[in-house]
């Protein structure tokens, strides 16, 4: 069985729908930037503020080459990994990519007060154009879900849905 991996932007809800369609379908569930967290014992935040962003693109990678190998996992990525136009081709080869599209004003109001995040500390003109050049390689993935005001069980069930015509 092939991989399937979620990508998108941070806060929409990667993580979330990951673990949540594994317990409805029985799937293995690995999010990258916990496997990093675990790998380096640290946070994420503490990664980006103590060896730089390019560090932690170059963790990301190694761990996308190693879970690219396995099969059958339900894989939650981090929203950078996703934006990556390498990454996306290795996800691709290797399952099955869906992207939760979330709106900017969703973004912000599902990360509102994050600490954990550091991306979310530049201003908002540059995260909105983070988005917006993030979403040409995001657009990349297999399968497209709009998840603006829709809860987690309903996106799950969406992507059961369309599941039959994933070729899983
Ligand atoms: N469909 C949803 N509706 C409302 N809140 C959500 C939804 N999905 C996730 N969240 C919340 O948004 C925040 C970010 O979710 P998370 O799964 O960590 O996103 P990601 O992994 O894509 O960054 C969390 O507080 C989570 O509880
Ligand atoms: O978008 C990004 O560049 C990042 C997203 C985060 O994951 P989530 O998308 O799960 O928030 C985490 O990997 C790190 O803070 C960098
Ligand atoms: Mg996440």
């Amino acid at each position: 069985m092939k991989n399937i991996y979620l990508v998108g932007f941070m806060g929409s809800g990667k993580s979330t729908v990951g673990k949540l369609l594994s317990e409805k379908t029985g799937m293995e569930f690995v999010d990258i930037d916990q496997l990093i967290e675990k790998q380096e014992k640290r946070k994420i935040s503490e990664i980006f503020e103590k060896e730089g962003e390019g560090y932690f693109r170059q963790k990301e990678k190694e761990m996308l080459e190693k879970i690219s190998n396995k099969e059958g996992l339900i894989i939650s990525t981090g929203g950078g990994l996703g934006a990556d136009a390498e990454n996306m081709k290795k996800m691709k080869q290797s399952g099955i990519v869906i992207w939760l599209d979330a709106s900017i004003e969703t973004i912000l109001k599902r990360t509102e007060g994050d600490t954990e995040r550091p991306l979310l500390k530049q201003p908002y003109q540059q995260l909105k154009k983070l988005y917006e050049n993030r979403k040409k390689i995001y657009k990349m993935a297999d399968v497209h879900i709009n998840v603006d005001s829709k809860s987690p069980e309903e996106i799950v069930q969406e992507i059961m849905e369309k599941w039959k015509y994933i070729q899983v």
